[in-house]
Formats: structure tokens, sequence, C-alpha cells
């Protein structure tokens, strides 16, 4: 039984794109091979895990399932797909209204923001997690900004109190939803709602790869950006590495093995250093981040959790990422447990772990040097190579 996700995540598609011109609800016209709302989609699914609730024009739903399935990997379950409204607002609220029950952290995030890298939904999370009721990404106002007044210019305006809102847009879901049950005006984004409703939201930074497609010129930026973008190259390598202290609790884990009788580490997990190594070499190999991006103390379910739940996703989000793993060598650096008699099974448990991928484990002392040599803690250091799936 997967958990269920804490934060959810409404994509609004359901726009007409009049600005667009191109003949059609714009979260279906075509970037390069995909469309907006597909690569809008491969930006949700690389993001922390979250449900995924798109909102789409009526009659288009079933597109949406089927660019849903194809960005979402094996995790369809975690999509939802509901019909907009007229206005933004009224797409947002029958978005809010598919919501699960457990999900506490709302972010709304316009499909036309297609190439929005996951950093930035990790940015909003990591600020409602801090203790905002909203968070937005915002981008500071580069142009000279002039009050108008028809043809007239009125006044000049102060650019350094002002900021571009983008989104996904992030709030404490009691808040959104009370906010949105209360709304008596159209709001052209939801933190001008929350605040309408009396609420403070913060500014976490933007980026500029999460501009809006609203127009012709903002589609050929987008086209251009995507045909600039070149082809990772492949084979490509990374480097992980990872330390515990002893003084855990219960049993130790180490290299996706149960250590009976030895000392256990501390940690958020259960503090196998040796599979924590391994997951930051292959997220480093990929570009994605590292394992505090995906598997931070912020992600209950992986309290306590041992390697096979660490290296399965990891796995996952490389795979979504469209890389697969090559093999892996990781070095433990520890005076315990002693590994000779249990290598070749400690390599068979995370080479399972990634999906089959050949993993080799070696481990050495420092000669009593070091707070490893002290028996303090437990050191490991991997690479890994992976390759376009
Ligand atoms: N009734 C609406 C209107 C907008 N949106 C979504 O809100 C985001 C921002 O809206 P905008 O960029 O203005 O999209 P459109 O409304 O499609 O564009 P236009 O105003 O040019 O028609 C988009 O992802 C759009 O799909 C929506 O879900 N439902
Ligand atoms: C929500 C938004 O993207 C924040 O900048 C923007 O307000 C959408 O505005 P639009 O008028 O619906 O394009």
């Amino acid at each position: 039984m997967l958990p269920v996700p804490r934060v959810g995540i409404v994509v609004v598609a359901a726009g007409s794109g009049t600005r667009l011109g191109a003949g059609g609800p714009k979260a279906f016209v075509g970037i390069d091979r995909h469309s907006i709302l597909r690569h809008a989609l491969d930006g949700v699914f690389a993001a922390p895990e979250a449900q995924v609730v798109i909102v789409v024009p009526e009659g288009r739903e079933g597109d949406a399932r089927t660019e849903a399935l194809e960005a979402s990997g094996d995790r369809s379950d975690l999509v939802t797909v509901v019909t907009g409204g007229a206005t933004r607002q009224e797409s947002v609220a029958a978005g809010l209204r598919a919501l699960w029950g457990d999900v506490e952290i709302v972010l709304v995030h316009d499909a036309a923001r297609a190439l929005t890298p996951p950093e930035v939904f990790s940015r909003v999370v990591g600020a409602i997690d801090a203790g905002a009721d909203g968070a937005i990404p915002v981008l500071p106002v580069i142009d000279t900004i002039k009050r108008v007044a028809g043809e007239e210019i009125v006044a000049a305006v102060d650019r350094s109190e002002l900021a571009s809102a983008q989104t996904p847009q992030g709030f404490r879901r009691d808040v959104l939803d009370a906010a949105y049950a209360a709304a008596s005006a159209e709001f052209t984004d939801d933190a001008a709602l929350v605040a309408d409703a009396g609420h403070a939201v913060s500014a976490v930074p933007g980026h500029p790869l999460a501009f809006k497609i609203t127009t012709a010129a903002d589609l050929d930026r987008a086209r251009h950006l995507l045909a600039a973008a070149p082809e990772p190259a492949s084979p490509r390598v990374g480097v992980g590495t990872d330390v515990h202290a002893f003084g855990g609790d219960g049993t130790l884990w180490l290299a996706g093995l149960e250590w009976p009788g030895e000392q256990a580490l501390s940690g958020h997990s259960d503090g196998d250093a040796v599979a924590h190594a391994i997951v930051d070499a292959l997220l480093a190999a990929a570009g994605l981040g590292d394992i505090g991006t995906h598997f931070g103390t912020d992600r209950p379910e992986f309290a306590g959790a041992h390697a096979d739940a660490f290296l399965g996703r990891t796995t996952e989000l490389l795979r979504e990422a469209g890389w697969r793993v090559g093999n892996v060598s990781v070095q433990v650096q520890a005076n315990r447990p002693r590994f000779a008699a249990r290598r070749a099974e400690a390599e068979r448990a995370l080479s399972a772990a990634l999906g089959g991928a050949p993993v080799s484990v070696s481990a050495t002392t420092t000669d009593g040097l070091g707070f490893t040599g002290r028996g303090e803690g437990v050191s490991a250091y991997a690479v890994a190579l992976i390759a376009a799936a």
C-alpha cells in the first residue's frame, strides 16, 4: 500500500488560449512533439511526490488522462482529471474539490508555465512547511514601469517594490479552501484571493523558465529553448557520499542488509549510508539534485525507510527523466560491520533494489584514523554510471 501524498498539485489547463490564437485550448498545443500540458506534467512529476489534479476544458478529459499516463510513469494512481470552468478561478475551485482528504499542502500551477523546473515546486512546498500560510515564486521586475492613463504617462513606479508572480502558488490546504469558499470577487491569481481573505503570502525565488506561454512569441521562445537544449550526453557518471554516526535505535541496517548484534546508525531513515551515497551518485549523474531534493526530512514516508525504498524511488526518478542505471560502485569506510562474509549478499540486495543493475561493494578501514577509525560512525563513497533509457 503506497503512502498517500500530503501535497496536492492542481494543474490548471482549461483555458481557451485566446491570446495565443492557436484555434484551440492552449494546453494541447504542441511545443515540440509534446504538448504544453505534457511538458508541464513532466515538471510536476519530477517534483516531490503529490496527488496531481489536472483541470481541462470539457471534452478533453480523455486527452489529459493520456498525457498524464505518459508523464507519470507508473504513478497514474496519483492522477485525477476534472473539467474546468469559465475562469481560471472557477477551474482552480473545480480542482480543489477533487483533492484527497489527506492532502495538507496545495500547489496551484498554470499548465501554461510548461517549462517550470522542479526545484521551484520544492521551494514553494519548503516555505509552507516552514510555516507560511501561502508562498509564491516571484522574479524581480527588470523593465522600467510606468503608471499610465490612456496614452498619458502619469508617473514612474518604483520597481524595487514590485515582483512578477509565477506559479506554482502554494498554500496550506485549510487556508486555500476557506479563502475559496469566502471569495466574492475574481482574482487573476490565488495569492490575491488568499490575501483578500486576510492571509499573508510569502515570496520564494522563481525561475526564468517558469514564464507563462501566453502569446505566439512565448510559444516560439519555448520552442527555441527546447530545441537548444542539448540531448544530455550518455553515458554519464555521478558521485555521492554519506556519513552516519552510530547510536541509533534498534538493529544496524547497512548496504541494504540487517546486521544483528551490531550498533545501529542514527538518522531520519535507517541511517544506511551506503544506500544514501548511491542515491546521491545516481541523482548527480542525472542532474536531478540530491537526496535532500527528493527524500528530505519533510517526507515522513521515508522515516525509518530502508535501502529498497530509497533506491527504488531513485530508479523511478531516473526512468521518468529518461535514464537507466548502468552500474554502481560503492566503498564503505568503517571499523564495523565486517563486510567480507556478506559482500556478495550486499551486492545482490543493492542490485535488486536498483532493478538488477550491477553493484560492486568494497570495504576498508582507516587504520584507526578519523571518526570512522575511532568507531564513531560510517562513511560511504559511491560512483554511478547511467545511460539514456
Ligand atoms: N477558464 C480557465 C482559464 C485559464 N485556465 C488556466 O490558467 C492558466 C493561466 O491562464 P492563461 O495563461 O490566461 O490561459 P488562457 O486563459 O488559456 O489564455 P487566454 O487568456 O489568452 O485565453 C493556464 O494554464 C490556463 O489553462 C484555466 O484552467 N481555466
Ligand atoms: C496565475 C498567474 O500565472 C500568475 O502570474 C497569472 O496571474 C495568470 O494570469 P492570466 O491573466 O490568467 O494569464
